[in-house]
């Protein structure tokens, strides 16, 4: 009999991932050749300081941009050239994303708000699942109670709720998530990020980018991004989880 593997199945891979950026006077080489891994259920984190390319390489990983070179494997699929076109589906079929505003439309109740992801996305549903379904991502992050109340009705955490709600409503296999407390204040932070980390349960990769070193340890590797490279952080002692 063989052990059992001490690394989760990857869900994706990224390999000497390059980005220079040349809208400027003089390109800038933001990315110079990121390694990353993240496997079924894992949660990491990524610091930084700031204009060290966190966004740039969430937006790769998130397929808005691709690498000038490298690779980058999502399920056995090489993503690192892909069209667009094929780069909007997967966006939507396999990804959740999170970020610092919340981007709820203002007339749509919270239940509405999640609801939009599967109207939008790939592949009809009916009403009644897709009912079900929303109730279920509204549950899974604690408010389904809240599912009819408009998004001015909310505090910020609860926003932030209905916007993971949103990001899970079609069972992402990544979810990525970019500064997602800097609106919050730490305590409602500690909750979004405990709703985040839960999710990974389900099987779900986690990306966070963030500058709190107290959230970032709530994950299972923290990360730095330094001169255009990945590498292990070096922890804080002074930091001590929430
Ligand atoms: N579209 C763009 N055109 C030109 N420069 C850009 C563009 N996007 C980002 N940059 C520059 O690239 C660098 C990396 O930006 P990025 O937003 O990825 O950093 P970050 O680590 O996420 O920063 P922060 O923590 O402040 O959000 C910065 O110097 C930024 O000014």
């Amino acid at each position: 009999m063989t052990d059992a593997p001490l690394t989760p199945a990857p869900i994706i891979a990224l390999s000497g991932i390059t980005k220079t950026l040349k809208g400027q006077k003089q390109p800038r080489t933001i990315l110079d050749g990121v390694d990353l891994t993240v496997g079924e259920g894992e949660s990491v984190a990524i610091l930084g300081r700031s204009g060290s390319g966190k966004s740039t390489l969430l937006s790769l990983i998130g397929l808005f941009d691709r690498p000038d070179s490298g690779t980058y494997v999502m399920d056995g699929r090489d993503l690192a050239r892909i069209s667009e076109r094929r780069a909007a589906r997967l966006r939507s079929a396999e990804f959740g994303f999170v970020f610092q505003r919340f981007f709820l439309l203002k007339h749509l109740t919270a239940a509405q708000n999640v609801a939009m992801a599967l109207v939008n996305g790939q592949g009809w549903l009916p009403r009644r699942k897709r009912r079900a379904r929303t109730l279920e991502a509204l549950d899974q992050v604690g408010i389904a109670h809240l599912a009819k109340s408009r998004p001015a009705r909310l505090s910020g955490g609860e926003q932030q709720r209905v916007a993971i709600a949103r990001a899970l409503v079609r069972g992402p296999r990544m979810l990525l998530a970019d500064e997602p407390t800097g609106a919050l204040d730490t305590e409602t932070g500690n909750l979004v990020i405990e709703v985040m980390r839960a999710a990974t349960d389900r099987g779900c990769g986690l990306i966070l980018v963030t500058h709190d070193q107290a959230h970032a340890a709530k994950m299972q590797r923290v990360l730095r991004l330094e001169d255009g490279v990945l590498k292990p952080a070096v922890p804080n002692p002074a930091v001590v989880p929430a």
